[in-house]
């Protein structure tokens, strides 16, 4: 798909928000089908969405400088520059839709060739095994999920300072909790997930931009907050739906589910995390501040008796900048602490390498760290571009699905 050329979407008409925002049940089961604003419906709201076809019309309608006349205006639906611009915009992206068709083809046909290439070459170089694990790695999301087990664990991730962000900040919080729920729907172990506090303009945006987050599987998007969010967390992972006791956990089948903790994860803890615990219900804070608001998280989580603790960075790893991580990098530790039991090569299969972030037996001679920048102001930027880039990466790979689902 063309993102760059991709019209913004256009308001939404007539579907029902709250449809499944407070639903309760174990998954986000879609309840609501997508009603993503095709080229050729027809909506019947003009306040909310005129017709391309209007487009002449509108034209008129925008009263005209200098020496021309507006009496045409009073029958012509009246529409704003910014409406104008968007109609073009869809009108060029409907005329284009056989030329994507036909981009779209050609680019399926060069990847399968490249495809092609890419086993033959690995049979010549390793045999049978290589080639499996060449096609391993374009395994699909869909694929990888199936193949993730649920376990007793869960994390909420506390949405309650949308007050607190700008718009650029709050989409990049929505791309981070979009990243966040893909990795953990593909992980190899998962764990039960809630959104807490979703409500307000980040809800907005994902009911307008992000739609598709209704078809979400496994995940609960609550408008009640994180205290809550954990006793529904403590109640569904002492339920046969909540997990087995299987891999990191394989070992701890004495665990009791009221031996489970809640712990508010941040920076600002004195206390640090050792492990993950069977149970447990750890909670991190959904939010892009650039540290503007310092300890605002930890604060909530007193204000609430939770205890807190902090990731065991200054443990495993030297880091040039700032040990705030963001909310999506916390929980990808976390789900790669699960799979590899090891905090240090959690972090450092995280950690990007700009982030400064070196293991401490490692500080000698690693090139790969050794080009990482201190500087923060670059950091935070940087990350905010590449988050931004989350979304399109997401339905990159959803359309490479489609694509890998009709190839076979
Ligand atoms: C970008 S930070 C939010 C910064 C915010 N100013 C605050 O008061 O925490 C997002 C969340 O990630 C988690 N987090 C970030 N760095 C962490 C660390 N070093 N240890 C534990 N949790 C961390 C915390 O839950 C935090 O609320």
């Amino acid at each position: 798909m063309d993102e760059e050329e991709r019209p913004r979407k256009l308001p939404k008409l007539g579907h029902d928000d709250e449809a499944t925002q407070d639903e309760l049940g174990p998954a986000m089961t879609g309840a609501v089908a997508v009603d993503e604003p095709t080229q050729t419906s027809a909506p019947t709201n003009k306040n909310s969405q005129p017709e391309p076809s209007d487009l002449s019309k509108a034209e008129n309608a925008i009263p005209a400088t200098g020496s021309g006349h507006a009496e045409s205006t009073e029958d012509a639906p009246k529409m704003s520059k910014n409406q104008l611009k968007k109609l073009r915009r869809k009108e060029k992206w409907d005329a284009e839709r056989e030329l994507r068709k036909e981009r779209r083809k050609e680019q399926m046909a060069n990847k399968k060739e490249r495809r092609r290439l890419m086993v033959e070459e690995a049979r010549e170089k390793g045999g049978g095994k290589a080639v499996q694990a060449l096609r391993k790695t374009w395994e699909t999301t869909r694929s990888r999920a199936k193949r993730s087990t649920l376990l007793p664990i869960s994390i909420v991730i506390d949405c309650g300072y949308d007050d607190l962000m700008n718009p650029s900040e709050r989409s990049s919080l929505a791309s981070q909790l979009t990243r966040s729920y893909s990795e953990n729907a593909r992980a190899i172990w998962r764990s039960n997930l809630i959104f807490s506090s979703f409500d307000k303009q980040l809800k907005e945006r994902f009911d307008t931009v992000l739609s598709q987050y209704r078809n979400w599987k496994g995940i609960r998007m609550i408008p009640e907050d994180f205290a809550h969010a954990s006793e529904l967390l403590k109640e569904q992972m002492a339920s046969p739906k909540g997990g087995k006791m299987a891999g990191p956990f394989a070992d701890k089948t004495d665990a009791k589910p009221e031996d489970g903790e809640v712990i508010y994860l941040s920076s600002d803890s004195e206390n640090i995390l050792t492990e993950l615990k069977p149970y447990s219900t750890y909670i991190i804070g959904g939010l892009v501040d650039k540290n503007r608001h310092k300890a605002v998280c930890y604060r909530s989580a007193v204000a609430k008796g939770i205890k807190t603790a902090k990731l065991p960075i200054g443990d495993y790893i030297q880091m040039d900048s700032r040990r705030v991580l963001t909310t999506n990098h916390v929980v990808d530790i976390m789900l790669k602490w699960l799979e590899l039991g090891d905090w240090g090569e959690a972090f450092m299969k995280v950690l990007p390498p700009r982030k400064g972030g070196k293991l401490k037996a490692q500080q000698v001679g690693n090139e790969a760290t050794e080009e990482a920048t201190d500087d923060e102001s670059a950091d935070e930027e940087g990350e905010e571009s590449t988050l931004e880039d989350i979304a399109k990466d997401i339905e990159a790979e959803q359309a490479d699905d489609h694509e890998d689902e009709a190839e076979s």
